[in-house]
């Protein structure tokens, strides 16, 4: 806790007279896609009630990747969606313009009144510190209190300035509201003047080679020798992890700009999910499926979890599966695969009747 934090008795009041009661626990609600969509653009935005149901967490961006020119049109247009969609399942969140920008405070006293009672949660661009979320928590309890809502709207961080990975740990514990953290390495790269010029993914040049053979003693420096690209991302993304699972809210990827190439974009996805990431970002329809595919466990995985949890019994001690030591480490590891298939299936009618499937064949094989 920092100087400025609040008081551990005072953590969970209102920020302001009649504001709705922060949440003790923030909930965890499937979503593998959070889709961002540029309310002002006409073609978009006209598909946005379609892909209702389809997807877990639809995003109307109002930041960067919106012109200055239709800021406005994207904080009206997001209006007009929320107001005229029934959004069922799928969670509708915003992006708003950053802290610094002309446009947040119209973005956030435009928004509350409007269509608050819809939003589940406002992602805040560039958080450099607590000091960002207090504000944005303040201002939200005095906009939550003047237009009557009953239920907290969730403050979502993107990680994306050296100050901010730096600040982490302080940035997910300072208010109730924080729902997660998402990855932006496009920013991040620029602020900590890494050389690349891309949005997300790896980089042919980050590598490590090989030893080289040695003949009679001798290192062979001309003989051609094996390289291995690694992950750029891996370090960031590990601390947002472990600072969001200490809090007890969500870590998501993040952008991977590259739209042509899906099978690098599953891959650093897929990288993201064992680490303990819960979801991504989708930048264009095609991202969707692949999200939806790298979040969800797979069914052999599942199978396997399941098996495990009815082979620890009570869940203490230790025991044989396929030739290896299952005990109560491995089984909390299953349980998180178990629960998140539950939470997933309930909410997606083809991975229920694939897990009920493997559900099925698991009792064959028990009996
Ligand atoms: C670093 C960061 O901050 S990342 C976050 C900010 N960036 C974004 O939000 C980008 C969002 N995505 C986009 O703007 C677009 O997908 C682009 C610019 C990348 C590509 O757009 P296009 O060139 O139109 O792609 P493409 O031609 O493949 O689109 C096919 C169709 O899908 C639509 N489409 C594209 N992206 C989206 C989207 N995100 N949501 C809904 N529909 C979309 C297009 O309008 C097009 O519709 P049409 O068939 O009726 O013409
Ligand atoms: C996600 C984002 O905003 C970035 O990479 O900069
Ligand atoms: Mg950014």
């Amino acid at each position: 806790m920092t100087a400025a934090s609040r008081s551990p008795k005072d953590f969970f009041r209102p920020l302001a007279l009649g504001a709705p009661a922060p949440l003790r626990e923030i909930p965890a609600r499937p979503s593998r896609a959070i889709h961002f969509f540029d309310p002002s653009n006409p073609k978009m935005a006209a598909k946005i009630p379609d892909m209702v149901g389809t997807v877990d967490v639809l995003l109307g961006n109002l930041e960067d990747a919106v012109k200055a020119d239709n800021k406005e049109a994207a904080r009206n247009g997001l209006v007009e969606i929320a107001q005229g969609t029934d959004f069922g399942p799928t969670q509708l969140w915003t992006r708003i313009n950053a802290l610094d920008s002309p446009w947040v405070l119209d973005d956030l006293t435009t928004l509350v009144p409007a269509i608050g009672d819809k939003l589940d949660v406002i992602m805040v661009p560039k958080v450099q510190g607590a000091e960002d979320i207090h504000y944005v928590d303040r201002l939200l309890a005095q906009l939550e209190a003047k237009a009557g809502l009953d239920k907290p709207i969730l403050v979502h961080a993107i990680l994306e300035t050296a100050r901010g990975v730096a600040n982490v740990e302080e940035i997910c514990g300072a208010s109730p509201r924080m729902q997660g953290l998402s990855l932006g390495p496009a920013d991040l790269a620029a602020d900590r003047r890494m050389k690349t010029t891309r949005v997300g993914g790896g980089h042919p040049g980050y590598l490590v080679r090989e030893d080289p053979p040695r003949v009679g003693g001798v290192a062979n420096l001309e003989a051609s020798r094996a390289t291995y690209q690694q992950d750029l991302w891996h370090y960031t993304i590990a601390r947002m992890v472990d600072a969001c699972a200490m809090h007890g809210i969500y870590a998501y990827y993040g952008p991977f700009g590259d739209i042509s190439d899906t099978t690098a974009c599953e891959d650093q996805f897929r990288n993201a999910f064992l680490l303990g990431c819960v979801g991504t970002w989708s930048l264009h329809p095609k991202q969707i499926a692949i999200a939806n595919k790298v979040f969800s466990p797979s069914v052999e995985d599942v199978a396997h979890a399941r098996r495990v949890v009815a082979a620890m019994g009570d869940g203490t001690g230790a025991v044989m599966l396929d030739g290896k030591m299952e005990d109560d480490a491995s089984l909390k590891q299953c349980l998180v695969m178990v629960e998140l298939a539950e939470q997933l299936a309930a909410v997606d009618p083809e991975l229920k009747k694939q897990y009920d499937a493997i559900g099925a064949d698991s009792d064959e094989q028990e009996a």
